[in-house]
């Protein structure tokens, strides 16, 4: 198959003593993701979406989170990771698109550098990959600031 579609989704808890790391990048927050990695949201979501292109199973199946080499990890190597376990199988990613579920901070002013980091990590221009940050308006759990979810969508073709 020529052109294959992922979906990835990621929560996790906002916690005071944490930084808070999202598409590689550090916003300065009082509380930060909770994790056994760095709790970086939004790369779990995508490497999620480009595993599950590739029929590849998911993130906790390839870095679980009993093995202490995943401990306080860098996403970025977890995504650069699935990639090359995409590129093994003959493909390479078309484009991505994925939303922040937040309700504070404003990340708007992250953006820019987000998509720059997963270009580079997955060989693509900045312009495949959009991110994208919503709050719920107040509801729920990501509304009361408990935690901040991540939706991820890739397309990867056959190459
Ligand atoms: N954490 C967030 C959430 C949202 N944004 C930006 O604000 C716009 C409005 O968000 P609504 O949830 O009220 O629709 C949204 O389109 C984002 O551009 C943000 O920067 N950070
Ligand atoms: C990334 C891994 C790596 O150990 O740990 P966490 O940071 O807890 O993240 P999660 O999204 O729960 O998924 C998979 C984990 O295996």
């Amino acid at each position: 198959m020529r052109l294959r579609i992922g979906h990835g989704f990621d929560v996790h808890a906002l916690v005071v003593g944490r930084p808070l790391i999202l598409g590689g990048v550090t916003v300065p927050y009082a509380h930060g993701l909770a994790g056994h990695s760095d709790a970086d949201v939004l790369l779990h979501a995508l490497c999620d979406a480009l595993l599950g292109a590739a029929a590849l199973g998911d993130i906790g199946q390839h870095f679980p989170d009993t093995d202490v080499r995943f401990a306080g990890a860098d996403s970025r190597l977890l995504l650069r990771h699935c990639y090359q376990l995409i590129q093994g199988k003959g493909y390479r990613v078309d484009n991505v698109d994925a939303t922040i579920v937040c309700q504070r901070p404003k990340l708007a002013p992250y953006i820019p550098q987000m998509r720059r980091h997963i270009a580079a990590d997955l060989a693509v221009d900045p312009d495949a990959i959009n991110v994208k940050a919503t709050t719920t308006e107040a509801l729920g759990y990501i509304g009361r600031g408990e935690g901040i979810a991540a939706h991820a969508v890739a397309l990867i073709r056959h190459v």
